[in-house]
């Protein structure tokens, strides 16, 4: 372990069990998966517990054994938020354009199924998220113990698919949803008091989010809602992560593989 590098089991508490179990998946999966002297590309997730991926990492950049080969890295973003937080951790920042091929990429999820099957997009960033996290070798979800699902999607993550569609298309898709895939629920995200109107994703597209109940077979459903005119892409990632870290509020993390 790298001299200045803060060791998990001595960590101060953030003062917030849900920070703290964010932190420790996070901070545990980047200790254990990222190679400093074989990865060089690096895939920065969205939302609230990536943000510890990122300060770990920034965290061997200041460290004396690891600045060098952490300094020669490249991260490459999943969006505006995901963009910042590289920057903020003084990580050197690259572009999917420049870099296709990544080596290894981090990321949270909104829910994760007993195959590792997931529902992201909560936070409407699934495009980019799941352009990188396909582009990457070698896939690690962070998240905490809440993520994890006893069995299907759509058991605890109860606001629906995510899926992102080009504006003019939305009554069609919403149509579909309901006619065709007979979805229970579908709404345009609002922006709420945050912004009037609907959400505009990092790449100026409307979020629908679509209620199918538990989601048995998640596979097939992202393959027909992908089939459906105007839509850009789903929330559900399939046989795309390798393993996903559950961080629990007293520290503890644990990690399901493939
Ligand atoms: O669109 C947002 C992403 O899919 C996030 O990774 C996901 O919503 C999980 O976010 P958080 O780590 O804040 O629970």
């Amino acid at each position: 372990m790298a001299a200045s590098v803060p060791r998990i089991d001595g960590l101060e508490s953030l003062g917030n069990p849900l920070e703290d179990a964010k932190r420790a998946a996070a901070y545990r999966a980047v200790d254990e998966n990222l190679k400093f002297d074989e990865h060089k590309i690096v895939g920065i997730g969205s939302g609230s517990t990536v943000v510890y991926v990122a300060e770990r990492i920034g965290q061997y950049l200041q460290d004396s054994e690891y600045s060098d080969l952490v300094s020669k890295f490249v991260c490459i973003p999943t969006g505006f938020q995901s963009r910042n937080l590289i920057l903020d951790n003084k990580l050197q920042l690259g572009s999917i354009e420049q870099y296709p091929r990544i080596d290894i990429a981090f990321d949270g999820a909104d829910e994760v199924d007993e195959h590792l099957q997931l529902i992201k997009g909560g936070g409407a960033c699934l495009f980019q998220e799941k352009l990188v996290s396909t582009s990457a070798k070698t896939f690690i979800i962070v998240a905490d113990s809440r993520k994890k699902s006893p069995k299907h999607l759509g058991k605890n993550w109860r606001q629906g698919v995510p899926i992102e569609i080009v504006p003019s298309a939305y009554v069609r898709v919403k149509n579909d949803l309901l006619e065709q895939l007979h979805a229970d629920k579908v709404d345009i995200r609002q922006g709420g008091s945050a912004k009037a109107g609907p959400v505009v994703t990092d790449n100026s597209n409307f979020i629908i989010d679509a209620d199918f109940g538990e989601i048995k077979d998640p596979r097939k459903l992202h393959t027909d809602i992908k089939l459906l005119v105007g839509v850009v892409e789903t929330g559900l990632f399939i046989d795309n992560a390798s393993k996903a870290y559950f961080g629990n509020s007293d520290g503890t993390v644990e990690l399901v593989t493939k």
